[in-house]
């Protein structure tokens, strides 16, 4: 099987390839099928948002589309950065800004850390109007001092629950058990699996 992932990120494309090739599904990046330019996020949820990238590009290429919203949410930040989490340090923030900007918010509080989660919504839109939708979370900490080359965007100030080291500091196959992403894309492969039995 073979499905379309919209997204521009790299590191989530990598996660994706990695987990689902487990269920010998392929991955197909969008922009190896089509230049078409994202959606604008304008969704209050990341539900809303990963529903809306799904639909925008299955209707404009005839094809099964996967897309994904996530996000930090940061307890003592009220939730956010949430679905602001990739622009966090304003449109078109590198990863390294937006934890910049996180570690400056938490030292404002004067905390050194703050309990946190990341949260995976996954939409896959099928033409003609099917759908099927999957969540994760992932518990932890965020830090303010960044730690481990891995993973991507926050990930070097995330520390998940039961853990010493960061999310950047683990393997990618052992992020991919643990993390939001990882958890959510298993739900969605077994929706799938009934869908099929039908
Ligand atoms: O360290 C991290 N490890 C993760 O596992 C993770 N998952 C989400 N995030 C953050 O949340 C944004 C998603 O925003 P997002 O879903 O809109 O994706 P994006 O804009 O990067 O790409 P696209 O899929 O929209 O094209 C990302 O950019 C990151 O800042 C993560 N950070
Ligand atoms: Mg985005």
């Amino acid at each position: 099987m073979k499905v379309v992932l919209a997204t521009k990120n790299r590191g989530k494309l990598k996660e994706f390839q990695e987990k689902l090739k487990e269920f010998e599904i392929e991955v197909i990046p969008i922009d190896q099928i089509s230049n078409l330019e994202p959606p604008e996020e304008k969704g209050i949820t990341f539900c809303e948002n990963a529903y809306e990238k799904a639909k925008y590009y299955s209707e404009r290429i005839d094809l099964p589309v996967i897309a994904e919203d996530s996000g930090l949410e940061v307890e003592a930040l009220n939730g956010r950065p949430g679905i602001f989490s990739a622009r966090f340090a304003g449109e078109g923030a590198t990863d390294e800004e937006n934890n910049k900007r996180l570690i400056l918010e938490l030292k404002k509080l004067g905390l050194e850390n703050s309990p946190a989660r990341y949260v995976s919504f996954i939409f896959l839109y099928i033409p003609e109007g099917m759908g099927l939708w999957s969540s994760g979370e992932v518990k932890g900490k965020v830090i303010t001092e960044p730690r481990g080359e891995g993973g991507f965007g926050y990930d070097p100030l995330f520390i998940p629950e039961g853990y010493t080291k960061t999310m950047a500091e683990l393997p990618m196959e052992e992020k991919n058990k643990i993390s939001h992403r990882g958890k959510a894309i298993e739900k969605l492969v077994n929706l799938i699996k009934e869908v099929k039995k039908w």
